[in-house]
């Protein structure tokens, strides 16, 4: 909690304004950040200095990692955070590619489950890095990327946290994540969560001991309408004791992850909160 708050802190305090033409907003930006979870202790990284929607977060990377290519397979398994980039950004609406209401085009999963080749077919990213490290395998390129410049003309968004790459030493996991773009009141909030859970839940999947989890960001940075209320707000807050995460120990393969999780498999104890804090979105 800590690390967030200090790089919310450096935002304001040292961020210089880039216009974004995307969303036609400014962004208080800063470039680099590196936080650290270690997933062996369970310091579970939940914000909580606004109430944080832990469960939205956690279906995300959930429906990531099922290769879910659709705002309404996002909403069932409990998040609506991809209805405003599939249906509301107008390039995208006007896009040959989109096929229709709620469609996310090669993004994400679509691209981590099936990686184009380009002498044709196409690559199960995820199921061979599972394969591998369930055999206590690390070929130093056990990497999950949903990043396939290629494809960008056919999606609603760029991923933002697009790479993720395993490591095994003895029998401990680690994660090192790469995020190419965060909004930090909003993204990563969730993000943070996104990386903590990756790792223990593909730890727990292929019978590893959860180690630390790296969290790489490039451009860090705070929307416009946003600034306020970090500033003025949530900065002012004094955070609360980290909570505990417990996901259900039945979890045991991709299959599982696959068929039968849902929400109800993950519980957050001891959390603590301040009141929420409705940051605006920038689709
Ligand atoms: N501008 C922008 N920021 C993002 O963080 C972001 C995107 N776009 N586009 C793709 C995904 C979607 N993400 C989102 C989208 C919405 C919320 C959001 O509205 N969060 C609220 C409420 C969450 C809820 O009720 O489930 C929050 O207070 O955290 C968070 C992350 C993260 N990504
Ligand atoms: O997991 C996510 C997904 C998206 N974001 C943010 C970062 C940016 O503010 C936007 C994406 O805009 P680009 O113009 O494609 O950079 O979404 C995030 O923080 N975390």
């Amino acid at each position: 909690m800590k690390q967030y708050l200090d790089l919310c802190q450096r935002i304001v305090n040292q961020g210089e304004w880039v216009n974004n033409e995307r969303t036609g907003k400014r962004c208080l930006t800063v470039i680099n950040a590196d936080l650290t979870y270690d997933v062996s202790k369970g310091e579970f990284p939940l914000v909580t200095t606004r109430k944080s929607f832990w469960k939205s977060a956690i279906a995300e990377i959930i429906g990531y990692l099922r290769g879910y290519d659709n705002a309404a397979d996002f909403r069932a398994l409990g998040t609506k955070t991809w209805d405003a980039n599939a249906n509301e950004n107008q390039v995208w609406l006007n896009n040959p590619h989109r096929k229709g209401e709620d469609d996310m085009g090669l993004c994400y999963g679509a691209i981590g489950r099936h990686f184009p080749k380009p002498d044709g077919g196409h690559i199960d990213l995820l199921k061979q890095i599972i394969d591998d490290l369930s055999r206590g395998v690390d070929n130093r390129g056990e990497i999950l990327t949903f990043y396939h410049p290629g494809a960008f003309h056919m999606a609603c968004l760029r991923p933002c946290m697009y790479s993720h790459h395993f490591s095994l030493l003895g029998d401990t996991l680690y994660l090192n994540s790469t995020q190419r773009s965060c909004d930090v009141p909003l993204g990563l909030n969730f993000n943070m969560v996104q990386v903590y859970v990756l790792l223990a839940i593909v730890a727990q999947i292929t019978g590893k001991k959860p180690g630390q989890a790296f969290h790489k960001i490039v451009n860090a940075h705070i929307y416009e309408d946003q600034l306020e209320l970090m500033r003025d707000v949530q900065l002012k807050r004094e955070p609360y004791p980290l909570p505990r995460l417990k996901i259900n120990p039945d979890i045991q393969s991709l299959k599982d992850i696959e068929s039968w999780v849902t929400m109800d498999d993950f519980e957050v104890e001891g959390y603590q909160f301040h009141e929420p804090i409705a940051y605006p979105f920038s689709v």
